[in-house]
């Protein structure tokens, strides 16, 4: 038997309402998934999607971005988009660039805006 998809949804503050629109706009797309997510991102995307699946990690600057990180290491995570504020200075700097180095170590599709996760459920849904 197949395994459920799992998609990883990560958003930095500035990006907050928009992967809360984007969940809401897709949600059917991502109710066929389970979903990780850092702690306050995760909770966005329940707020505007109450019925998915999502597994709520913590926050990004508490560690969040790297369990994500050793999900991807260890092969759980299918997916990873997160949409990246590259205008603001961030504590966690490191933890957001290891965890693009283990997305692209393993080969998974990763989306760090919003215009590229648009066009990936585009083509998942051709
Ligand atoms: O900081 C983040 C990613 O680097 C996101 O964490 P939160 O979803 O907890 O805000």
């Amino acid at each position: 038997m197949s395994r459920r998809k799992c998609i990883a949804l990560i958003a930095h503050d500035e990006k907050k309402d928009d992967m809360a629109a984007f969940a809401a706009e897709n949600e059917a797309f991502l109710a066929e998934a389970r979903i990780v997510a850092t702690g306050t991102t995760g909770g966005r995307v329940l707020e505007a999607c109450p019925g998915l699946d999502v597994t709520r990690l913590k926050s990004g600057p508490l560690g969040g971005d790297q369990q994500i990180g050793a999900l991807i290491a260890t092969g759980e995570v299918d997916l990873l988009i997160f949409f990246v504020d590259p205008l603001t200075p961030m504590p966690h700097d490191v933890d957001v660039k290891a965890l693009m180095r283990l997305a692209i170590v393993y080969d998974i599709p990763m989306a760090l805006n919003r215009a590229t996760a648009e066009s990936l459920l585009d083509f998942a849904g051709d």
